[in-house]
């Protein structure tokens, strides 16, 4: 192959440090599937998120709560084939689910791992800060790069007593910093700052030697991330501040799906075009029975 025709190569770790020093906006997106992987890497994605929120998104729950390991590797070995068969520029980052790597840090390596060997992540995400230093630390010394997110981490949404920005007042906004600190200090190489004031992504993003990404946290971290539902116009109506419409899929789907639905009922589809005949079946005759109902005689050649 020359080099010309040569797919772009894969977005690292090092090329994300290398975009905050350069000022360069990281868009880090959700993708659950291979064909959505396809589609947002071909339009230039940076980072692809197997987000736990498949399990609200894509699984019906009414948190990501229920998501399993299991589920997680599914998905994310779908999106890693999507990837591959497109350009596979896009840096592939996995949630670890709810009940993967708070019980001990032994199991939250051993789960990392196998989101990385079965679901062919290129990195994990864990929710937390400085809580979950020491897990952070032991995953990145097993080979494998670690994003935190903190702020409204949903996870812990009964803790927080809801999906409420976080980091309001300056008790709350300290020890955020300290959080994602923590996060930096064990060895992340991105954090995931969800619902904080813009002000504090602010301050947080240039205090931070490794990149931000917000999500409801204001234009000045160094990358944004969104939930593919969320911007392309397929959620249930669910439209918290923080999210940009940029479709309206949802209601393409609705008028295709109502367009074909019409033509099977009139009989318009299929048309010739979409129809197969064959010379093997000349011998075939159909011809009415008594009852009206045609019976097949003769036979293929
Ligand atoms: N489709 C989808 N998009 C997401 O962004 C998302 C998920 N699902 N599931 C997992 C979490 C849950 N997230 C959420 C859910 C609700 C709010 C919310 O209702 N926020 C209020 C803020 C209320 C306040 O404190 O003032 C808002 O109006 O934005 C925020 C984040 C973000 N994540
Ligand atoms: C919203 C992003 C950051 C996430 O964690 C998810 O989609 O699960
Ligand atoms: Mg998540």
């Amino acid at each position: 192959m020359s080099k010309q025709n040569a797919p772009p190569k894969r977005l690292s770790v090092n090329d994300l440090l290398r975009m905050k020093q350069a000022g360069e906006k990281i868009a880090m997106v959700t993708a659950y599937d291979a064909t959505m992987a396809r589609l947002v890497d071909a339009a230039g994605i940076d980072v692809v998120l197997v987000g736990d929120s498949v399990g609200m998104t894509q699984l019906g729950h009414g948190s990501t709560l229920p998501v399993t390991l299991d589920q997680m590797i599914h998905h994310c070995a779908a999106v890693r084939r999507g990837l591959d068969r497109g350009s596979g520029r896009a840096h592939l980052v996995c949630d670890m689910p709810f009940g993967s790597y708070q019980a001990s840090v032994d199991e939250a390596v051993k789960n990392a791992m196998r989101l990385v060997a079965e679901g062919g992540a290129e990195a994990v995400k864990v929710e937390g800060g400085h809580d979950y230093a020491e897990v952070v630390r032991r995953i990145v010394r097993a080979g494998v790069p670690v994003m935190g997110h903190v702020g409204l981490t949903p996870q812990s949404v009964h803790k927080l007593g809801g999906y409420v920005v976080q980091g309001k007042d300056q008790e709350k906004a300290q020890q955020l910093l300290a959080d994602a600190r923590a996060m930096a200090a064990a060895g992340a190489y991105a954090v995931v700052l969800e619902c904080i004031p813009a002000e504090l992504a602010r301050f947080i993003t240039r205090q931070l030697p490794i990149p931000t990404i917000g999500i409801g946290a204001g234009v000045h971290c160094d990358g944004q991330v969104l939930v593919v539902n969320d911007l392309l116009g397929l959620d249930d109506g669910f439209k918290p501040k923080f999210v940009r419409r940029y479709g309206e899929v949802g209601k393409a789907i609705g008028e295709a799906v109502k367009a074909y639905v019409s033509d099977v009922r009139e009989a318009q589809f299929p048309a010739e075009e979409q129809s197969f005949h064959g010379q093997s079946l000349r011998l075939l005759q159909l011809v009415e029975g008594d009852g009206g109902e045609p019976s097949v005689i003769g036979a293929p050649v």
